[in-house]
């Protein structure tokens, strides 16, 4: 691997809490837990320490005080860190896994990030980026942050010569994407509902028809979006790239937990792309790299042993052009 640095900015990190279920969730009853633990999280988070579980050359971004167990859990892991305190605890996000891998995520708001606060992680992601080959904007904005931050950061490191992969969705997305070709980021990564809701669209609809994914891929590549890495859980992924597009089926693994899987990919793909690896080697890497944290507890990321790109396919075009990517069970969608 080269030595290319990849900086991460969590706006709204957390604390994950995985609750293990005996059985299926079952609403309005008393459930006796399994294991139970709680890891550093949020999607910048989680991008960073599967960079340095890999061993690249990181640095994490995030508002949090210095005394917040997530900086201690960092610290922890010895994962290079910039810290903006905010005066306020991280919040914590609850996962309940289910025995068949079925997994429900239940997010709190987060702290909310004032004109002060946003300026200082500006700043913050600024001056890390320069000399850096990545910035990773990942994940939801804290209530209040005005939905076009994103578009505003993307602008703010084009400057340093980085390139920018962001990971959000919902109204942050849309406001990304409309903000002009200027602030399109160099990667993508949304996952079939994500992109679902960029394009108007159903994620049935898109997962039912190749030329649906592929508009809804290229309105992004017309947007100024350079590279559209889309996860797809348990059917894999595809990568859009201005020299084509390859679609990977993911290896058929025991899914243990989805949180986390999807961060884990992005990571993958960037790890691939600092050694120079073409557009198909680095949509291996990602797939195999989302695999092998979806085998994993919790949002626990794994170390290079665990991942395999030998058992992921690829091949030019779409996933099966047809028949399309198999309707993807609940145990192995991506959740945000
Ligand atoms: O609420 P957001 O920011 O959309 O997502 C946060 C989150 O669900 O994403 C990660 C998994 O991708 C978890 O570590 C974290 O709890």
């Amino acid at each position: 691997m080269s030595g290319g640095r990849v900086v991460t900015l969590t706006a709204n990190p957390s604390l994950d809490r995985t609750l293990a279920l005996p059985g299926a969730l079952a609403r309005g009853e008393v459930a006796r837990l399994g294991a139970s633990s709680t890891e550093p999280g949020g999607k910048g988070v989680n991008v960073a320490r599967a960079l340095a579980a890999a061993g690249a050359d990181v640095l994490a971004v995030v508002p949090a005080d210095p005394t917040d167990p997530l900086v201690t859990a960092l610290h922890a892991l010895h994962l290079p860190l910039v810290t903006v305190p905010t005066g306020a605890p991280v919040r914590t996000n609850y996962s309940l896994t289910e025995p068949d891998g079925t997994t429900t995520k239940l997010n709190e708001p987060g702290t909310p990030l004032d004109a002060g606060l946003r300026a200082a992680l500006a700043a913050a992601v600024a001056a890390a980026a320069a000399g850096a080959d990545w910035v990773v904007l990942s994940g939801s904005l804290p209530p209040g942050t005005p939905e076009d931050w994103y578009a505003e950061l993307v602008r703010a490191v084009r400057g340093t010569g980085a390139r920018v992969a962001v990971d959000t969705s919902e109204g942050p997305l849309r406001a990304l994407l409309a903000a002009g070709a200027a602030s399109a980021p160099d990667l993508l990564k949304p996952n079939a509902e994500e992109l679902a809701q960029v394009a108007g669209t159903t994620e049935a609809a898109l997962l039912a028809d190749p030329a649906v994914l592929l508009a809804a891929v290229r309105a992004l590549h017309a947007g100024g979006v350079g590279e559209v890495l889309l996860t797809l859980g348990g059917a894999g992924a595809v990568l859009s790239t201005a020299d084509g597009v390859w679609s990977a089926r993911a290896p058929r693994i025991a899914v243990r937990s989805t949180v986390g899987a999807g961060d884990s990919s992005l990571a993958g793909h960037l790890l691939a792309d600092l050694a120079g690896a073409p557009p198909a080697e680095r949509l291996r890497r990602a797939v195999a790299t989302g695999s092998a944290a979806a085998a994993l507890p919790g949002s626990a990321v794994p170390t290079p042993e665990q991942v395999h790109p030998d058992a992921v396919e690829v091949s030019p075009g779409l996933p099966g052009t047809p028949p399309l990517p198999e309707p993807v069970p609940a145990a192995g969608r991506d959740v945000p």
